[in-house]
C-alpha cells in the first residue's frame, strides 16, 4: 500500500477538511447505488461490483473498465480498492495490452473523492481512506498496459486525476467540466497530483491550472493539454479504441520499458 505524506496537512485534515466537504455539498446518504458488474469473454475479478469490466476485442487485448459507482462515481475507498485490484490483475495477464477508462453514467466520469467520507471521520480513518486513492492513482499510472481516458462526462479533481493518469485522455462534447479543483474546495494540492500533472501538461500550465482551480470546457481542457482529443460523445469509445490499437502496435516489451522509464522519475513523489 503506497503510503501518504500527510504531515504537512494533518492538522488542516483533522480541524478544516471536513468542514469544507460539508459546506461543499450536501451530506446525505447519497452514494448508496447499484452496481452492475459484467464481461463479454473473461471475468477479471475485481472482488466488488463497483467497476464493470468488458473484453471487446478478438484478441481480448483491449480491457474497458466503466467505473460504475452511482450517482457520480466518487472514489470510495471499495471502489479506489476495486480499480486498484483489477489494475493489477490486468497487468499480470499477459494477454491484456490496452486498457479504456469510462463511466457507466450518462454525464459524470468521476466526481473525484468521496467528501462525504471525510465528514466526521478520524485522523487515522481520512488518512487510510486517501491512501486507497493514492494507491489506485498510482498503480494506474504506472500500468504496463497502454492506458486511454474515455471521459464521456465530468471529470472533476480526483475525476481529472485519474484521467491524468492515462496516457491519452477524450473527453465527449458536451455541458461538462474538466478541472483540478482541489484549491476551491479547500484541499491543498499534494505534490504527488501535482506531479502527474506536470508531467501531462508541463509546469507552467499546470500551475495556471492548480493553482486557478478552473473547471475546463471541454474545449478549455483541450486548449490547456487536460485532455488530448474531443469528440462528439457518440464517438468516444470507438475513437479511444483506435487509438488504444495504435498505442499497442508498438512492441510490447520496449513499450513497457519505456513507459516505466519516462514514468518512474515520478515516483519519487508517490511513494
Ligand atoms: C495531504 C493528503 C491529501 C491527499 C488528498 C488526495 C487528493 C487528491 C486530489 C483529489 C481531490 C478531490 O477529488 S476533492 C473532490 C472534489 N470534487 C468536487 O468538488 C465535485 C463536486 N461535485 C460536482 O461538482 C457535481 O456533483 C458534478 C460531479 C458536476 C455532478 O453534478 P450533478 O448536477 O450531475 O449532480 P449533483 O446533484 O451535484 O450530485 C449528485 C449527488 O452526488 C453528490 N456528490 C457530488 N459530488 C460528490 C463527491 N465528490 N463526493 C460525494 N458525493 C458527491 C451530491 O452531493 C449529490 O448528492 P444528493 O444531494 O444526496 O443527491
Amino acid at each position: 500500500m503506497v503510503k501518504v505524506n500527510v504531515d504537512m496537512a494533518s492538522s488542516f485534515i483533522r480541524a478544516v477538511l471536513p468542514r469544507l466537504a460539508c459546506r461543499h455539498l450536501k451530506i446525505g446518504n447519497n452514494c448508496n447505488g447499484r452496481y452492475l458488474y459484467g464481461c463479454n469473454k473473461r471475468w477479471v475479478s475485481s472482488g466488488s461490483d463497483l467497476v464493470q469490466v468488458e473484453q471487446d476485442d478478438s484478441d481480448n487485448e483491449i480491457v474497458v473498465l466503466k467505473m460504475n459507482v452511482k450517482p457520480v462515481n466518487a472514489c470510495t475507498a471499495e471502489f479506489n480498492n476495486a480499480m486498484t485490484k483489477l489494475i493489477k490483475d490486468l497487468d499480470a495477464d499477459e494477454q491484456s495490452k490496452g486498457l479504456i477508462l469510462t463511466s457507466t453514467l450518462p454525464n459524470v466520469f468521476s466526481a473525484g473523492l468521496q467528501l462525504t467520507a471525510l465528514h466526521g471521520k478520524s485522523y487515522d480513518e481520512i488518512k487510510e481512506y486517501f491512501s486507497t486513492f493514492q494507491t489506485m492513482a498510482h498503480t494506474l499510472f504506472t500500468s504496463r498496459l497502454a492506458t486511454v481516458a474515455a471521459i464521456n462526462g465530468h471529470a472533476i479533481a480526483g475525476g481529472c486525476v485519474i484521467a491524468l493518469c492515462c496516457e491519452y485522455r477524450v473527453m465527449a462534447e458536451g455541458k461538462f467540466h474538466n478541472g483540478l479543483n482541489e484549491v476551491i474546495v479547500g484541499i491543498p494540492m499534494p505534490a504527488w497530483v501535482s506531479a502527474y500533472t506536470v508531467y501531462a501538461l508541463g509546469t507552467n500550465t499546470a500551475e495556471k491550472v492548480i493553482l486557478s482551480g478552473k473547471k475546463h470546457t471541454p474545449r478549455e481542457a483541450l486548449q490547456v493539454g487536460l485532455v488530448d482529443q474531443v469528440v462528439p460523445p457518440d464517438d468516444l469509445i470507438q475513437v479511444s479504441k483506435n487509438i488504444l490499437s495504435d498505442l499497442i502496435k508498438v512492441g510490447d516489451y520496449p513499450r513497457r520499458l519505456s513507459k516505466e522509464r519516462l514514468r518512474k522519475e515520478l515516483l519519487m513523489f508517490s511513494l
